[in-house]
């Protein structure tokens, strides 16, 4: 019988605050999309278990392109796996929109397709089932 919770997806958008830019080119940090990770995960753990569970680990993260301080990004986690108290999820961060300041400084665009920022596959561990 399949799992109901395999497939489940949650997404999340989050404007990219300048108050986050870390490097030049107004670039954040790679902990900034992991934090975000932790957020859309915690979503899932609560809609598959009840709980906001912890993160286990990760067996893969890339970063594919830049995420900059005025860029919406849409994370998104799906269910890939079901264990007894472990769930895996495929992670993703996409830019939405981004900012165009060689037009105006609040010129902003939507991305159309989105760009991939970074990727990863984790765990996330909930409490035995009572
Ligand atoms: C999503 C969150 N709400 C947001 C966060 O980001 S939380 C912040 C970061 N995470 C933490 O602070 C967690 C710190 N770690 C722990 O508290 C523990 O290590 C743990 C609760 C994650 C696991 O400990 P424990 O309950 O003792 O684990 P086990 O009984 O050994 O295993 C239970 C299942 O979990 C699987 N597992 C354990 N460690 C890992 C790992 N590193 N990578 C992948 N899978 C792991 C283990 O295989 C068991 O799976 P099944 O129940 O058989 O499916």
């Amino acid at each position: 019988m399949t799992d109901a919770r395999l497939g489940l997806t949650v997404t999340h958008r989050r404007y990219v605050p300048y108050s986050h830019a870390h490097y030049a080119g107004n670039l954040v940090d790679g902990a900034y999309a992991l934090a975000l990770f932790g957020d859309v995960a915690t979503e899932v753990c609560i809609r598959t278990d009840g709980d906001e569970g912890l993160f286990a680990g990760y067996s893969d993260v890339r970063f594919t392109a830049p995420i900059r301080a005025g860029d919406v990004v849409e994370v998104t986690a799906q269910v890939s796996r079901v264990g007894t108290r472990s769930r895996t999820l495929e992670l993703s961060c996409a830019v939405v929109c981004r900012g165009r300041p060689e037009r105006s400084e609040s010129a902003a665009e939507v991305l159309d397709p989105p760009i991939v920022a970074v990727t990863a596959t984790g765990t996330v561990v909930v409490p035995a089932a009572s």
